[in-house]
Formats: C-alpha cells, structure tokens, sequence
C-alpha cells in the first residue's frame, strides 16, 4: 500500500511546483517566442525587442503541470548558442512565423539540426504555427508540410496554429506538451 501511495505521490508530483519539466523553446528570429513566453506568465501581450541571450520563467499553463520554459534568442548568428540549452530538456517547443513563407526551408533546416544531437533524442516536439492572424499565413498543415513533420522519426510531435498576440492556440499546445513530456517521461522510465 505503502508502494502504491508513493508512486500515486510521484505521479501527482511530476509536474508540479516542486518539480517542472524543463521545455526549451526555440524558433528563428521574430516567430515569437517572447511574446508568447509572456502571454503565457503573465497573460500579457509584451512589446519585445530581439532576444540576445533567453529568457527563462516557471510558468503554470494548467492545472497540475508546471514547466520551466527557456526562450532563446534566434538570430542567425546566435543561433550556434542553442545547442548550449539542449542537456536536460523534456520538451521542445519550436515556434513558426507562419507568414513567413520565404524562410520556412530555413526553420525546418534549423529544426532538423535540432533534433540530430544526441541530447535532444526522441524529446518530444509541439510546433506552434504562430502569426495566424496574419491573411498570407500558411495553415498548420501546411507548416507541417514544409517542415517534412510527417517524415520525422524518433520523435513524437503535434502542431498547432496561435495568435501569440490574442493568446489563442498557446493554451492547446502546452496541453499537448504536458500530454507529450508526461507519456515520454513513463516511457523512457521503463
Ligand atoms: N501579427 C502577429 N505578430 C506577432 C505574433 N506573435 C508575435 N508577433 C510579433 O512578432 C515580432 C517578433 O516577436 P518576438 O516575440 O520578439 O519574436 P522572437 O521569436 O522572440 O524573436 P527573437 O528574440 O529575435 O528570437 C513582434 O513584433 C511581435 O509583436 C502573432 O501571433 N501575430
Ligand atoms: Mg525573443
């Protein structure tokens, strides 16, 4: 009995206050992922300036789960820094400018570089589709054809469009990660 309320405890205790899941999120120069950290901390839309550097924050997007979120800054030329936050990481979140048409062979080019390091083997991947407000953005279906998701071995991923300024969609997809983090964490414990 004694067994089964520990690992009860253990189960309710995973994602909580005491012991977050580590979500790296990552994403080229402008998809907003500082926006999109802030809305979710502070339900807020912030005006941002270029990250040099991250920006980490605990954060609650539901009940019972509590993820510490990594947002790094994106710009080609500090885009080398990322692998520095790979060790440890549980989720990773990848944030799209979906209007962005021009560049998405360079996102997915970046995700995949992602994804090959060792550190970040089979962690499980949420793309937000974000800028869906914007009238030339591509669906997430069609951010997920370009990014070869449906190719995509070894890790289990979900996308899912959002406006990062109005909030919609971010809710979803951290659901979906808690959902991801939770069955990756059982699966890599057996
Ligand atoms: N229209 C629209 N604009 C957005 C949305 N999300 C973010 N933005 C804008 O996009 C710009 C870049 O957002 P950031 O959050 O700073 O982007 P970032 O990914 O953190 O960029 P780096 O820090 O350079 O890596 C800002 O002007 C945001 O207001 C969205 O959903 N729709
Ligand atoms: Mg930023």
């Amino acid at each position: 009995m004694g067994g089964l309320m520990a690992k009860l405890k253990d189960a309710l205790s995973e994602f909580t206050g005491s012991n977050p899941a580590r979500v790296l999120m990552l994403g080229l120069d402008a998809a907003g992922k500082t926006t999109i950290l802030y809305k979710i901390k502070l339900n807020e839309t912030v005006a941002t300036i270029p990250t040099i550097g991250f920006n980490v924050e605990t954060v609650n997007p539901c009940k019972g789960v509590s993820f510490t979120v990594w947002d790094v800054g994106g710009q080609d030329r500090i885009r080398p820094l990322w692998r520095h936050y790979f060790q440890n990481t549980e989720g990773l979140l990848y944030i799209i400018d979906s209007n962005d048409r021009e560049r998405m062979a360079e996102a997915r080019e970046e995700l995949y570089g992602i994804l090959q390091n060792d550190e970040m083997r089979n962690v499980p991947l949420v793309v937000v589709a974000n800028k869906q407000d914007l009238p030339n953005a591509l669906s997430p279906s069609q951010v997920a054809e370009g990014l070869h998701l449906h190719k995509l071995t070894g890790h289990k991923w979900f996308i899912h469009g959002s406006c990062a300024s109005t909030g919609e969609g971010i809710y979803e997809s951290l659901k979906e990660m808690a959902h991801l983090v939770k069955e990756h964490k059982k699966s890599t414990k057996r």
